[in-house]
């Protein structure tokens, strides 16, 4: 078995985390925290944290409803219930996140709920919960599951799904106001908009997964391909398809694309007239509500090769979004789920993506590439996508998307109290006297995973430090250089006037180097004037590396990152083997596997600046690596460790090294313009080669 498709035996672990969710899960402690505290009181602390996360949303839908009230902490709110719909937590756990969810679609609220199902961008997780939110809606019209997507579901038994199904369907149905007048068609268009929604804001996978769940078979199911259906009320049926269509690739997916638009084409047999089971609104703003959404739908999906009359095309757009503004006004002024949320989808649609990207896309298409960011756990993935988003799309959403100040302060605290107690253990030969007052080490990690921890707490921490700590300066000349940025930054802290706790923020740098442990692979896009880089972030640690998998497909170049100060560490999530041999094992079968076999690899050795003399003197390499004979010679070091790496690959071309600082806004440039230089001449080569045959073809 590759050692990335990880041992389930391994998997003790009962809680995940995702990398923006603020539940904190088991992965939070380290290894050495876990074999402390034991089992049994990890699973206790872990039912807790989980038990008052999910307490506090649920709270929170009882007094306001929707959790579209609350722009960014809604969004954040959901992420915490699709993750715990996830099956690693308990059966009752992932029944009440679903029937909480169920509730929100129930309620047409669907903008959190959106946002977060795109910021979770990892497609395999976005997939699953869509099959689950569909099946609900689905098994309540008796109509069987296609056998395809089964395959996709998690390890839940069927009869818990449909348990699962039961509830959310029950709470959607007990929370749609006007279940009983509205037609089983309306009350399906809420949620098939939300679809088009998430597929305009998402990427060209989700695209493939909502196709590839069988959609058409369900439009078909709730009635929407039935002739005698008005037009209007297959408005939410046919944007969907537009949209899956638009996002589609029409040479890639070109059997997809047929069925949708002989799909659409059967939409457009419907009858012209709005039928009389539909809600009571003004008829004239109606059609031309309708009238506009039909002609931005045929405007928006004009063949690009074919843009007739493209100069009028800008004018009438602005002129069809002004009206639907207008209408949009009107409509939400009136008791209609389904108007309102048709308008709220418009809205939503023309402010996100799918309009910008719409034309782009139609003139220039861009190249795509995938780069998929691979490594053992700590080694600076997540570092690298984090200084992507900082420089492609500014400080605010940078902030916006990595800034919990909750997470921020229990992370930093982690991050000291280990790598000290570490030091001085095994590096002064003294141990640190955690017992500080009233707490000891053990209850310290046990609040500090339940806790929220304050400002406050680290200004506490660090006088503690100080208290306990023979001489604060000499240990920090021999920590390294992520301690001690972070003992700089609890210094920091513990000068703050207590009147700017309240208003305290992480600076960018912090949260550049703050480590979350990233969990399931998720995807990043950035645009530049040549390229298209889809980045794919996957977690390092070993639970993390069976999902891999589900993103080794149409990879450009793959970046292993490897940490050059593993050499001394052990694995977390097992708290005795060794870091660096792990990582070269993982490395070793990424270079055997058949996905990767003409794809480049460039190896990208992280940690330089850590790996210095006096870190080689303090912990020599050699006990670990007995053939290193290079002694506290950082050069030397270095060396070995490159050359072990690059034995595993001798045999297989398309190897390069790389040497960086993720820390470092530049360097990611640097490490970006050498993609590129690895994508040209693989391209390049490949050209070569073909021509090689034509030629050899050609002499006979
Ligand atoms: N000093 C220094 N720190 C580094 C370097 N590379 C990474 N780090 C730090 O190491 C930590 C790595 O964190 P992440 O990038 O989140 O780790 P990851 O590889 O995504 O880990 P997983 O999500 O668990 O797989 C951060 O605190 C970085 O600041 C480096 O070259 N030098
Ligand atoms: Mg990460």
């Amino acid at each position: 078995m590759d050692s990335y498709s990880e041992i389930a035996s391994l998997d003790s672990f009962t809680g995940t985390e995702t990398s923006r969710s603020t539940v904190p899960g088991l992965g939070y402690l380290s290894g050495k925290a876990t074999k402390r505290l034991g089992e049994a009181v990890l699973n206790g602390v872990d039912y807790l944290v989980v038990n008052r996360q999910l307490n506090r949303v649920e709270a929170r839908i009882r007094k306001d409803g929707s959790l579209d009230k609350h722009e960014a902490e809604g969004r954040d709110m959901c992420s915490i219930l699709l993750e715990l719909t996830h099956p690693g937590y308990s059966f009752p756990v992932q029944t009440k996140a679903l029937r909480l969810i169920m509730e929100q679609i129930g309620s047409m609220s669907f903008k959190s709920l959106a946002a977060a199902l795109v910021v979770m961008n990892s497609s395999f997780t976005t997939h699953r919960h869509l099959l689950t939110i569909i099946e609900c809606l689905w098994s309540s019209r008796r109509i069987g599951v296609s056998s395809d997507t089964a395959t996709i579901r998690d390890s839940m038994t069927t009869k818990k799904i449909t348990a699962c199904q039961a509830a959310g369907y029950e709470a959607y149905m007990a929370v749609f106001t006007n279940s009983n007048d509205m037609s089983v068609l309306s009350s399906s268009s809420a949620f098939i908009l939300y679809l088009a929604f998430i597929i305009a804001i998402g990427s060209k996978d989700h695209a493939r997964i909502i196709f590839s769940l069988d959609i058409s078979r369900f439009l078909e199911a709730i009635g929407l391909f039935d002739p005698l259906r008005s037009r209007s009320e297959t408005i939410a049926g046919r944007l969907l398809l537009h949209v899956i269509a638009l996002k589609l690739d029409p040479i890639q997916d070109a059997d997809a694309v047929a069925s949708i638009e002989n799909n659409i084409s059967t939409l457009k047999m419907s009858r012209s007239n709005p039928s009389n089971s539909r809600p009571k609104l003004d008829p004239i703003q109606y059609a031309d509500a309708v009238a506009s959404v039909e002609k931005i739908i045929s405007t928006l999906t004009k063949s690009p090769s074919n843009p007739s009359n493209s100069s009028s095309t800008n004018d009438d757009m602005e002129d069809l979004w002004k009206r639907l503004e207008n209408w949009y006004t009107v409509a939400s002024s009136q008791r209609s789920p389904l108007i309102d949320v048709v308008s709220d989808a418009i809205v939503f649609i023309r402010d996100d993506t799918l309009f910008r990207n719409m034309q782009p896309r139609v003139m220039d298409p861009p190249k795509d590439v995938k780069v998929l960011l691979l490594g053992s756990s700590e080694c600076g993935k997540t570092t690298i996508m984090k200084q992507l988003i900082l420089s492609h799309r500014g400080s605010e959403q940078f902030t916006s998307q990595f800034s919990d100040k909750v997470m921020y302060a229990w992370d930093l605290a982690k991050g000291v109290v280990f790598p000290l107690e570490g030091l001085m253990e095994k590096q002064l030969g003294y141990a640190l006297e955690w017992d500080w007052g009233l707490v000891d080490i053990r209850v310290l990690m046990r609040v500090l995973s339940i806790a929220v921890l304050s400002i406050a707490d680290l200004k506490m921490l660090m006088s503690s430090i100080r208290a306990r700590t023979r001489d604060l300066a000499s240990l920090q000349s021999l920590a390294d250089e992520n301690l001690s940025y972070r003992l700089s930054v609890l210094k920091r802290i513990e000068e703050l006037p207590s009147s700017e706790y309240e208003s305290y923020a992480p600076t960018e740098e912090d949260l550049v180097r703050w480590y979350i442990k990233t969990t399931g692979p998720y995807e990043e896009t950035f645009e530049t004037a040549t390229r298209n880089y889809h980045v794919w972030d996957c977690g390092g640690q070993r639970i993390e590396r069976k999902k891999w998998i589900h993103c080794f497909q149409d990879v450009s170049v793959m970046l292993y990152i490897a940490s050059l100060t593993d050499y001394d560490q052990v694995l977390r999530e097992d708290g005795e083997y060794n870091q660096m041999k792990e990582s070269l094992l993982v490395f070793d079968s990424l270079c055997q596997s058949k996905w990767f076999k003409i794809t480049p690899i460039i190896l990208v050795l992280t940690k330089r600046d850590c790996l210095t003399n006096q870190k080689l003197s303090l912990s020599p390499l050699e006990d670990y690596f007995p053939d290193y004979t290079g002694g506290p010679d950082e050069n030397a070091a270095f060396e070995y460790i490159k050359g072990m790496f690059l034995q595993l690959c001798q045999d297989r071309a398309g190897v390069s090294v790389h040497v960086m600082n993720p820390n470092s806004a530049e360097e990611v440039k640097t490490l970006f313009k050498r993609i590129d230089e690895a994508l040209d001449s693989s391209s390049s080569k490949r050209k070569l080669s073909a021509r090689r045959k034509e030629f050899q073809r050609w002499r006979g």
